[in-house]
């Protein structure tokens, strides 16, 4: 049996850094993220309605979608957010099904699903076993604005567009704490693949 373990997080709390440890543990990484660029490139279905719904002003000279023009407009506005998930998500969670059966073909011990929102979209059925990456608020902000160059009011709407990070705590199975340095998150995650006996493989 394919264990499917959900990662999720906050906006910049450490699920990257997090599902890295998997693939360095050899455990496929299936990421939502990198699914949700790849159904909006040009010529695919979901590109089209992006397009048709915000209008041609959110591209790039060459075609593709100006990510940070869309973000600025979707992060800052729900109305806006939902049509852009609407569009997206459907096609995002086909293609994370399809990967994780695959997974289960290959008769992997394990398979991570990173999904930023499993939560927010219902989507925690799809795993056997939930684990989010945790920060306090503060940290989360500070991460985000270095990470992204974002100001403050920019970091804020990014994070109040989910679920706020306790209540996926209070919602997750297992809860990595990503406050401290990244030795002692290290050590929580193999304290977890030692768990679900996942530590040698
Ligand atoms: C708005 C977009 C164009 C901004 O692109 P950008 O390259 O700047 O960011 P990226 O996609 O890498 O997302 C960064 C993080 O933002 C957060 N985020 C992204 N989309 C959303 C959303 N709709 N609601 C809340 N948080 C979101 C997640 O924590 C994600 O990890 C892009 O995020 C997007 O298309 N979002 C809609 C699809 C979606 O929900 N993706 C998340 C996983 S399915
Ligand atoms: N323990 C840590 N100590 C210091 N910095 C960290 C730590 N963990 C992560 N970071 C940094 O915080 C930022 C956010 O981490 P990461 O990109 O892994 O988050 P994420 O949850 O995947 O974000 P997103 O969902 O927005 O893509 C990065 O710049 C990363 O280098």
């Amino acid at each position: 049996m394919t264990l499917a373990i959900g990662l999720t997080g906050g906006i910049a709390s450490g699920k990257s850094t997090v599902s890295n440890m998997f693939k360095d543990a050899n455990i496929p990484v299936i990421d939502a993220d990198v699914i949700a660029k790849q159904v909006v490139e040009a010529g695919e279905p979901a590109y089209h309605l992006v397009v048709e719904t915000f209008g041609r002003s959110i591209l790039k000279d060459d075609g593709a979608i100006d990510r940070e023009k869309l973000g600025s407009i979707v992060f800052q506005n729900e109305t806006e957010r939902k049509k852009l998930n609407g569009i997206v998500h459907p096609a995002v969670r086909k293609e994370m099904l399809k990967q994780k059966e695959d997974a289960e073909r290959r008769n992997e011990p394990a398979v991570v699903l990173d999904i930023p929102l499993l939560f927010e979209s219902n989507l925690a059925h799809m795993a056997d076993v939930t684990v989010v990456v945790y920060v306090d608020s503060q940290v989360q902000l500070e991460r985000l604005m270095n990470r992204n160059q974002l100001t403050k009011q920019e970091a804020e709407w990014r994070i109040q567009s989910q679920l706020p990070l306790k209540d996926k705590k209070d919602k997750a199975d297992e809860v990595i704490d990503n406050n401290g340095s990244l030795q002692s998150t290290k050590r929580q995650f193999e304290d977890l693949m030692k768990k679900w006996n996942l530590a040698s493989k």
